[in-house]
C-alpha cells in the first residue's frame, strides 16, 4: 500500500526540483505552498523533504511532536566545519547534544552571564560611534553602516569568547575573515546534501576543499587561543571570565555529566558561537536600520522614546534600554519581516510518524518556513508593512509558544542565544539613532532604496547600507 504522503508539486523528483536548490528557497517554497498547501512533500534530490508553512503545522513539528523532529540532517559543510557535527546546532538529537546544550544554556548563554558582559558591549558601541563620527565628518559624510555593524558584532562576540587580552589586530582580522568564509560556505542547499550517496560530486563542486581550508583556519586559531588561556591562566575582561575560561574550568570539573569535555567539544561549541551568533545579529541590525530609513515616522518615534528615557544624558546605556518598549517592538517587527534564519535550521525526523493523516517516514528533512508564516495575510494585517506598533500592548513574543511568530524557532531546539541576540541589537540601534541623523545619499527617495535580499542561509541585505550620517549632538 502506497504511503499517504503530503501533496507534492512534482512528479519527476530530481529534475523537477532542481530549481529549488537556490539560496532563496524560502521564497520558492512560499510560492509553491500557495498552490499546494501548507504541508508539502518534496523529493529534493535523494532526500525526502517536508515543508510546512502554517502555524498549525509548525506547532505540530516544533511542539506537539518536537521530540520526533528534534534531530538535524548531517550536512556536508557543517560536518566539516563543526568537528563532525560536535557542535550544538548540528549534532544529531541524543545524549551528546543534550550535554552540550545544557552546558551552553547553564554556563554561557544565560541572562546573568550575558549581563556580565555589559561593559564589553558599552565600550565597543562607544568605539563604533566614535569611528562613525570620524567618517561622517569627511567630505561626503557617507558611511558604510553594514561594515560598522558587522565589525561591532564580531568584535563583541570575539571579546566575550576570548577576552580582550588575546585579540590583537592580526587575530581580530583573522576572525573577521573566517566569519565571512563561514557565511559563504553556509550559503544554501549544496548539491552534496541533496545527493549524499554520490560521493564523486565533491570533485566537481570543490565544497570539500573550501570547507576543509576554512575549518583549519578556525581550528588553528582555537588551538592557539585555548593554549594561550591555559598558559596565562585566563583572559578575563574586567574580572569576568570569557567563554574559553568557562569551558576550560568545566573541563576540569568533568561537567559533561560524568563524561570529560574534550578539546574538540570545546571547539565545536566555540564554532557555534561564531557560526550562529554573528551573522544573525548583524543582518538584523542592518534590516532594522534599512526599515527605519524607509519609515521616518518610526525613526522619529524611536528618537523621542530615547530622549525621554535618557533625560539629557549624552549616551544610551543598558539600564535605559530595559525601559524602551518601542525599541523592543522594533526588534520584534524586524524579526517578523526579516527573520535572519527564514527556514530556521533544518530538522530531521528520528522515526516514522503521522501529521494529520499523512505519513512522514523517519529521516525526512523538515523545513519550517517562518518567513512565509510571519508575512501571511491570514495571520497579519498589512504584513508587508513595517509596523512596530503591532507588538505594543500585547504579549506576542518570540519564546517559541506562538506559531505565527517564532523567529528563534521552538521546542527543545529553540535558539539558546536569544539573550545574546537581544543584547547585540538594542544597545547598538538606540545609540546609532541617538547620536546621528541618518539620510539616504544624493537625494535618493525612500521608495528607491534597495531592499532585496542577498543569497544565503542567513538573509542579508543585498546592497550594503550606504547612508549619510550627521552628528545630532
Ligand atoms: C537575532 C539573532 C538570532 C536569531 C534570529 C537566531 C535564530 C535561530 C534559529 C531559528 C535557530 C533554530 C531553532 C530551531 O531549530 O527551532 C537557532 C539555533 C541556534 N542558535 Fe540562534 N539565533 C540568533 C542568535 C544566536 C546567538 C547570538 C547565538 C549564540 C551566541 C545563537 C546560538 C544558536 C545555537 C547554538 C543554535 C542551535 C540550537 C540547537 O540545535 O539545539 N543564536 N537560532
Amino acid at each position: 500500500k502506497k504511503p499517504n504522503l503530503p501533496p507534492s508539486p512534482f512528479k519527476l523528483p530530481i529534475i523537477g526540483n532542481l530549481h529549488l536548490l537556490g539560496p532563496f528557497a524560502h521564497k520558492s517554497f512560499y510560492e509553491l505552498s500557495k498552490k499546494y498547501g501548507p504541508i508539502m512533500h518534496l523529493q529534493l534530490g535523494q532526500v525526502p523533504t517536508l515543508v510546512v508553512s502554517s502555524p498549525e503545522f509548525a506547532r505540530e513539528v516544533l511542539k506537539t511532536q518536537d521530540k520526533i523532529f528534534a534531530s538535524r540532517p548531517s550536512l556536508k559543510a557543517t560536518k566539516i566545519l563543526f568537528y563532525g557535527s560536535r557542535d550544538i546546532g548540528f549534532s544529531p538529537y541524543g545524549e551528546y547534544w543534550r550535554q552540550v546544550r545544557k552546558i551552553s544554556t547553564l554556563h554561557l548563554f544565560n541572562s546573568k552571564r550575558v549581563q556580565s558582559y555589559r561593559g564589553v558591549r558599552e565600550e565597543t558601541v562607544a568605539h563604533m560611534i566614535e569611528n562613525i563620527r570620524l567618517v561622517s565628518t569627511s567630505s561626503s559624510g557617507l558611511v558604510n553602516l553594514s561594515e560598522f555593524i558587522k565589525s561591532y558584532v564580531v568584535d563583541v562576540i570575539a571579546r566575550v569568547t576570548f577576552g580582550k587580552a588575546f585579540l590583537g589586530e592580526g587575530v581580530s582580522d583573522k576572525i573577521h575573515r573566517l566569519v565571512e568564509e563561514n557565511g559563504k560556505l553556509l550559503l544554501g542547499l549544496h548539491l552534496e546534501d541533496l545527493f549524499p550517496s554520490y560521493k564523486w560530486l565533491e570533485f566537481f563542486t570543490g565544497l570539500n576543499v573550501r570547507a576543509t581550508k576554512t575549518f583549519h583556519g578556525w581550528d588553528d586559531l582555537f588551538d592557539e587561543l585555548i593554549e594561550a588561556h591555559i598558559c596565562t591562566g585566563g583572559g578575563a575582561d574586567e574580572g569576568n571570565s570569557d567563554f574559553v575560561d568557562v569551558l576550560l574550568t568545566l573541563q576540569k570539573e568533568d561537567s559533561r555529566d560524568g563524561a570529560v569535555l574534550t578539546r574538540k567539544d570545546i571547539k565545536g561549541i566555540l564554532q557555534d558561537v561564531f557560526g550562529a551568533g554573528t551573522d544573525t545579529s548583524s543582518v538584523l541590525l542592518e534590516w532594522s536600520m534599512a526599515e527605519l530609513i524607509r519609515n521616518p515616522n518610526v525613526m522619529t518615534k524611536l528618537k523621542e522614546e530615547i530622549k525621554e528615557t535618557i533625560k539629557g544624558k549624552s549616551t544610551v546605556d543598558e539600564d535605559d534600554i530595559s525601559q524602551m518598549e518601542y525599541l523592543r517592538a522594533i526588534f520584534k517587527e524586524t524579526l517578523r519581516l526579516h527573520p535572519p534564519a527564514p527556514l530556521l535550521i533544518p530538522r530531521e525526523s528520528v522515526e516514522d510518524t503521522t501529521i494529520q493523516n499523512y505519513n512522514i517516514p523517519a529521516r525526512t528533512r523538515v523545513f519550517v518556513n517562518a518567513w512565509a508564516i510571519q508575512r501571511d495575510t491570514g495571520y497579519w494585517e498589512f504584513p508587508e508593512e513595517f509596523l512596530p506598533e503591532r507588538f505594543l500592548h500585547n504579549s506576542l513574543d518570540f519564546n517559541g509558544n506562538d506559531f505565527k511568530f517564532f523567529p528563534f524557532g521552538g521546542g527543545r531546539r529553540i535558539c539558546p542565544g536569544i539573550h545574546i541576540g537581544i543584547s547585540n541589537f538594542e544597545l547598538v540601534l538606540a545609540n546609532l539613532i541617538h547620536h546621528f541623523e541618518w539620510k539616504l545619499p544624493n537625494g535618493m527617495k525612500e521608495r528607491d532604496f534597495n531592499m532585496d535580499d542577498a543569497p544565503g542561509i542567513v538573509t542579508r541585505k543585498k546592497s550594503p547600507l550606504l547612508l549619510v550620517a550627521t552628528d545630532s549632538q
